[in-house]
C-alpha cells in the first residue's frame, strides 16, 4: 500500500516511533509570535536551558501591534509589554526577531513563505493555530500549545500521535468571481467544525491544482476552522514557480534536484484515506457567514436559515442564539444585510492577491457613506507591493483606510484594531466567534471580492451585484 503526501512527510522526521502512541517529530522550522510564548521562555528559564536551534527559529511581532504607524514606540501598555517580552526572550535565547517597521515584518503566516522559509516536505509548527496555512506548500504545518513550544525550543522536536488522512478532492472550474475563501466556506458548511478532527487534509483535485499558491494558502488557512490538525497540498508546478527565487533558494542543479524530491513526496495513487469528502467546484458560489462559528454560512444567493429547520436540538440552539447575537431574522435575504465596516487583512486574506481583488472592485468606485473600511497588509512586503503597483492609491480615492503597518488587525481585535458593541462587518478573516472583532461585535466572513463590493454597496455584495 502506497503513501500519503503527509505519511512521507511524518516517516521522514521521526526521530523516535511511539509505537502506537506518540512519535517523536523532528521539527524543521519553528516561527514564533508575541502571543503565547512568554511561559514557554519562562520554562526554559526556570530549567536553566537553552533554544536548541535559534538558526531554525525565528519570531515576528503580529499580534499586538498597532497597524497606524510603525515608527513610533507602542502606545497601548498591553501591546508595549508583550512586545518587550518577546524582544527580550528574543534576544536573550539569541533568537532573531522581525519587530514592527523592519521590511520583511508580517503575519507570521503570512513571512514565512514569503521569505521562502516555508519549504515543502518539511515540519514547520507554530504557537498559533493557522499555521496550517503554509501546508500549501506540501509542508507538515502544525499549530502548537505553549508547552509544545516550550519542548521544540529546549529539543527541536515535539512528541504527536499520527493523526488519520482525509482526502477533499474538489474538481471541476471555479466560476468567475468563486475564489479559494468560498471554497472553504463552501467545505465547513458542508463538514462542520468538527469535520476534520483528528485528521490531516490533503486537498486535490483539478479546482485546487488551478489554484495559485495564494488561494492554496487561503485554503490551508481555515483547514483549522473545519477542527482538522492540518492542511496540506502536493508540490506541483505552482509550488515551484512561487518559490523559485525566493531568499535561500538553491539555484542551478541544486535547484533542479530539490525540485524534484518535492515532486516525489506527492502522495501513491494507491495511498488510502481514512476518510474522503468530494466537492463540486463548479457548484460553489460567493460565500457568507450568518453565524458565529465558520460554517453557520451560506452562499450569497441565500438567506439567514430557520434555526427550526436544522436537524438536531443541538444545532437548532445554536442558530437561534447565533441569530439573536447577529441580530439578524430567519428568512432575511444575505444580500439584504447592511454592514457598518469592512475588513480586509489577516493571514488568510492579506497578501498581494487578495489586495489585487479589492482594488479591481474599488477601482473608480468610493465605499457608501456610513461605511468605514480598513485594509491592512499581511505583511510590510505586501504593504510595499501594493503601493509599487498602485492599489494603495485606488484605496486611498476610494476612501479606504489603507493601513501602514501590517499585522493581525482587526482579525483578533488584539490591539486598538476593533468593532464597537453592535458593529456589523464583513471580514475577511477566518473566525466569526462572538466578540472575535471587538466586544459585541458582528462577523460575516467572505472573500476579498465580496468585502470590496459589500463596501461599496453598503450591504453584503458579489462583484457582480455592482
Ligand atoms: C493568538 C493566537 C494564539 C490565536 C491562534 O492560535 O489562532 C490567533 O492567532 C487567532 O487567530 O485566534
Ligand atoms: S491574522 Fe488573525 S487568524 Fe491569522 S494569526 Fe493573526 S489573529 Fe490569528
Amino acid at each position: 500500500m502506497g503513501s500519503t503526501l503527509a505519511e512521507k512527510v511524518w516517516n521522514a522526521h521521526v526521530v523516535r516511533r511511539g509505537d502506537g502512541g506518540e512519535d517523536l517529530l523532528y521539527i524543521d522550522l519553528h516561527l514564533l509570535h508575541e502571543v503565547n510564548t512568554p511561559q514557554a521562555f519562562d520554562g526554559l528559564r526556570a530549567a536553566g536551558r537553552a533554544v536548541r536551534r535559534p538558526d531554525l527559529t525565528l519570531g515576528t511581532e503580529d499580534h499586538n501591534i498597532p497597524t497606524v504607524a510603525v515608527d513610533k514606540p507602542i502606545q497601548d501598555p498591553v501591546a508595549r509589554r508583550q512586545s518587550e517580552l518577546m524582544r527580550a526572550n528574543c534576544a536573550e535565547f539569541g533568537i532573531p526577531l522581525l519587530r514592527i517597521g523592519d521590511a520583511q515584518q508580517g503575519i507570521v503566516h503570512v513571512i514565512g513563505p514569503e521569505l521562502g522559509l516555508t519549504r515543502p516536505g518539511m515540519t514547520v509548527v507554530c504557537c498559533d493555530s493557522h499555521t496550517t496555512t503554509q501546508g500549501a506548500f506540501g509542508a507538515l504545518a502544525l499549530g502548537i500549545g505553549t508547552s509544545q513550544v516550550e519542548h521544540v525550543l529546549a529539543t527541536q522536536t515535539l512528541a504527536m500521535r499520527r493523526p488519520r488522512d482525509m482526502a477533499v478532492t474538489v474538481d471541476g472550474v471555479l466560476r468567475p468571481g468563486v475564489t479559494a475563501k468560498d471554497l472553504v466556506l463552501a467545505l465547513i458548511a458542508e463538514i462542520g467544525t468538527a469535520g476534520g478532527q483528528g485528521h490531516i487534509v490533503e486537498y486535490r483535485g483539478t479546482a485546487v491544482d488551478a489554484l495559485s499558491m495564494e488561494g492554496r494558502m487561503t485554503l490551508c488557512n481555515m483547514t483549522v476552522e473545519a477542527g482538522s490538525r492540518a492542511g496540506m497540498i502536493a508540490p506541483d508546478a505552482t509550488t515551484l514557480e512561487y518559490l523559485a527565487g525566493r531568499p535561500g533558494m538553491p539555484r542551478g542543479a541544486a535547484w533542479e534536484a530539490e525540485a524534484a524530491r518535492w515532486r516525489a513526496l506527492a502522495g501513491d495513487p494507491d495511498a488510502v484515506f481514512d476518510r474522503e469528502v468530494v466537492l463540486d467546484g463548479a457548484a460553489v458560489r460567493p460565500f457568507a457567514s450568518w453565524g458565529t462559528n465558520p460554517a453557520q454560512s451560506v452562499p450569497l444567493d441565500g438567506a439567514v436559515p430557520d434555526p427550526d429547520g436544522f436537524a438536531t436540538a443541538s444545532e437548532r440552539a445554536a442558530a437561534r442564539r447565533a441569530l439573536e447575537y447577529m441580530a439578524l431574522a430567519p428568512g432575511t435575504a444575505m444580500r439584504d444585510v447592511p454592514v457598518d465596516a469592512v475588513f480586509v487583512g489577516s493571514c488568510t486574506n492579506g497578501r498581494i492577491e487578495d489586495l489585487r481583488a479589492v482594488a479591481e472592485v474599488l477601482d473608480d468606485r468610493r465605499v457608501a457613506a456610513g461605511v468605514r473600511m480598513m485594509i491592512v497588509p499581511g505583511s510590510a512586503a505586501v504593504r510595499r507591493q501594493a503601493v509599487a503597483e498602485g492599489l494603495a492609491e485606488v484605496f486611498d480615492r476610494a476612501g479606504a483606510d489603507f493601513r501602514a503597518g501590517a499585522g493581525c488587525s482587526m482579525c483578533a481585535a488584539l490591539n486598538e484594531d476593533r468593532l464597537r458593541p453592535g458593529e456589523r462587518v464583513a471580514s475577511t478573516n477566518n473566525r466569526n466567534f462572538e466578540g472575535r472583532q471587538g466586544r459585541g461585535s458582528r462577523t460575516h466572513i467572505v472573500s476579498p471580492a465580496v468585502a470590496a463590493a459589500t463596501a461599496v454597496s453598503g450591504r453584503l455584495a458579489a462583484p457582480d451585484d455592482l
